[in-house]
């Protein structure tokens, strides 16, 4: 089969060389081309980037010369990780221009008309693409993945949704410092410190996560009717978000029924997708885990891990649930919408546009 190519927005920082470090060896698509801010272009690759990842850049992307980030030139498949503020104004433009922009960014999420997507939890949000001004001129589209805190959360919660139903929610996240890009947050405020804040942090978590639990009820999705608290903190880890969950049910569910609900849950079963794990909801039974360092890479740092489910006396269960931000929460998922557009015949043949 021959590999789809596509263009990453965004190439440069740490959710881009998260996309190239997935990208290189995927059997589906072929980077050719990067792109970043002016400070950048123009550049080769490797002098451009300040890379944080624990591989080598790959020595064919080190040499790649960063381009301008504008459509002309650019392949038709666009992976997008740019500021919120950014995106906002440049992935209108790819979308215009007959691409389609797997975007990680919070800019358009919430738009009515552009579907937020975790595959295994709601792929056929997918549909109100269609819907898109773009997509009946150009036959380009914004497609979206949530918050990195939303993902690992509405993962654990879709099984419970699905066979007993939730009424509330009640999480608190310690959300690693590479959530925050490079240079991210200063050391001096991080090193031996939480900072209880996170700026629009709390709202896209409440938001974003009724919005993938909810249903498409013909052009528009209806938020999942049920209550939601959260409070985000910036912890000393590097990677890996933690969160801990209260869930009360709408029906009553024994400690084995929900491990069941996880252990069940396999919605991309079949479909061959090279990025899907195998187990996207994994529990851990000791103790103390899951924990950063220890559990993040599960599933290839696709999985949600689960562990310390325990009776809640406010609510009717609490549990912990760990991801990875920057591969399950942000360029994995980005990934992984893209495979399952390209089962759906939603991704074309490469071309280049204008
Ligand atoms: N980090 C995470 O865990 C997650 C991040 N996200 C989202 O992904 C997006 C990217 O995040 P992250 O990688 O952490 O951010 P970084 O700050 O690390 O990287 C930003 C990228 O955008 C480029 N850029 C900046 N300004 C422009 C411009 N005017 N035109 C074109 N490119 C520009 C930068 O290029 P240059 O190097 O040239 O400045 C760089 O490549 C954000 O929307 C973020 O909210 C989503 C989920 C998780
Ligand atoms: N704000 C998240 C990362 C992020 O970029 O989120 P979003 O994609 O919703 O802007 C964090 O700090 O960990």
């Amino acid at each position: 089969m021959q590999r789809q190519k596509i263009g990453i927005l965004g190439a440069t920082g740490m959710v881009g060389q998260r996309f190239i470090q997935l990208l290189e060896n995927h059997p589906w698509f072929e980077i050719v081309w990067l792109a970043a801010s002016d400070r950048s272009s123009g550049k080769p690759y490797g002098e451009a980037v300040k890379w944080k990842l624990d591989t080598a850049i790959p020595a064919r992307i080190a040499g790649m010369p960063v381009s301008p980030a504008t459509p002309e030139g650019a392949p038709r498949i666009i992976f997008a990780a740019l500021d919120a503020d950014i995106a906002r104004e440049m992935e209108p433009k790819f979308a215009a221009a007959g691409c389609a922009v797997i975007s990680n960014s919070s800019a358009f999420r919430m738009q009515a008309d552009v579907p937020l997507v975790i595959p295994e939890v709601n792929a056929d949000h997918l549909a109100l693409l269609e819907e898109q001004s773009w997509r009946k001129q150009s036959g380009g589209y914004i497609v979206t993945n949530p918050n990195c805190s939303a993902i690992g959360l509405v993962l654990a919660l879709k099984p419970l949704e699905e066979r007993f139903g939730i009424e509330s929610i009640f999480v608190t996240t310690m959300q690693a410092i590479s959530g925050a890009g490079y240079p991210g947050v200063a050391s001096l405020d991080i090193l031996g410190n939480v900072v209880p804040y996170i700026k629009n942090e709390e709202e896209k978590l409440q938001e974003e996560t009724l919005r993938l639990l909810g249903s498409l009820k013909g052009k528009l999705v209806e938020p999942l009717g049920a209550s939601i608290s959260a409070h985000c903190n910036r912890v000393a880890v590097e990677d890996g978000h933690t969160e801990s969950v209260s869930v009360k049910l709408r029906k009553k569910a024994s400690r084995e029924e929900l491990l069941a609900a996880w252990r069940e849950f396999a919605p991309l079963r079949g479909q061959d997708l090279p990025t899907a794990p195998a187990q996207p909801v994994e529990f851990v039974a000791a103790e103390d885990r899951p924990q950063p360092r220890l559990d993040r890479m599960r599933g290839n740092g696709m999985a949600s891990t689960v562990g310390r489910l325990r009776p809640c006396s406010l609510f009717d269960w609490k549990f912990t649930v760990l991801s990875h931000n920057t591969i399950r929460g942000a360029a994995g998922a980005a990934l992984l919408n893209a495979e399952l557009l390209v089962k759906l015949g939603k991704l074309e043949p490469a071309t280049v546009t204008v």
